[in-house]
């Protein structure tokens, strides 16, 4: 699977399973645009938190995310995150913004607001790779190809230390607990939980390197064209 791919590949996932990493070196191969949807939600936390607003103060949260203009890139290797217009690319990855992500993307109205952007500019793009944790399931039923990421999760915990350079035990178990508080609370809430879809193939990156798991996408996303073509 090369260039000339047309559609929509959907990567959905816990965090720490190789999401965004994979699916910008998807996106990069198939000449496929790249929309990473967990940035617009913590775009949205950026809003929340220079507002002055609780985080789980779910009217409040609604009222500053619905005034507030979110834009996001979809090109791969250019991360571009604005919030009315200030470049929040950095701060949006910082403990601060981790933290209080989970409550507001749990936010019904923040999710509509996001969840029509994020179709919009799929709808824009003739192919694109679309990462995130209900594109499968409410953003995208109609994709092409769906995939959902797992691994085990001290793995996990141990990529995204070795992503932020942390190399203390206790501070691992520390990430490790948050990365289990945060499926937790993205799994069980009401609205759009974190869950394959049906029709998603499951890919368990946890004994696989980043290539394997790019190639593995690439080649179930080639497969996927090929039998729309049939149908
Ligand atoms: N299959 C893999 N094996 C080892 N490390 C990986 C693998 N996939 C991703 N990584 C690394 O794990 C870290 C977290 O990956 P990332 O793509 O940010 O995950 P997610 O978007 O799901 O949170 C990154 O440093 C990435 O390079
Ligand atoms: N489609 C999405 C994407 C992200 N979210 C929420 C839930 C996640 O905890 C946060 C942050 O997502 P992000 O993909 O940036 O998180 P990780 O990189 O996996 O740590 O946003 C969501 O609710 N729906």
């Amino acid at each position: 699977m090369s260039a000339g791919f047309r559609g929509q590949v959907t990567l959905d996932g816990p965090s720490g399973t190789g999401k965004s990493s994979v699916a910008r070196a998807v996106a990069a191969r198939l000449g496929a645009a790249y929309l990473d949807t967990g940035a617009m939600y913590r775009a949205a936390t950026v809003a929340v938190l220079d507002g002055g607003v609780d985080p789980d103060d779910a009217e409040a949260v609604a009222r500053v995310v619905a005034a507030a203009r979110i834009e996001v890139g979809t090109t791969a290797g250019e991360e571009v995150v604005l919030v009315d217009g200030v470049d929040v690319a950095e701060r949006i990855r910082g403990a601060e913004v981790t933290r209080a992500v989970s409550p507001v993307s749990a936010v019904p109205a923040v999710r509509r607001q996001l969840v029509d952007q994020q179709r919009a500019l799929v709808e824009a793009a003739d192919a694109v790779v679309v990462e995130g944790r209900d594109i499968g399931t409410v953003v995208l039923p109609d994709a092409t190809c769906k995939i959902y990421l797992t691994a085990a999760p001290e793995v996990r915990a141990e990529r995204r230390a070795g992503q932020l350079g942390v190399t203390d035990p206790a501070e691992i178990a520390a990430l490790a607990e948050d990365l289990r508080r945060r499926d937790e609370y993205d799994s069980s809430r009401a609205d759009s939980p974190l869950r394959p879809a049906s029709d998603a193939v499951i890919v368990d990156s946890t004994d696989l390197d980043r290539e394997a798991v790019i190639d593995r996408v690439c080649e179930l996303a080639g497969r996927a064209v090929r039998a729309g073509e049939w149908a």
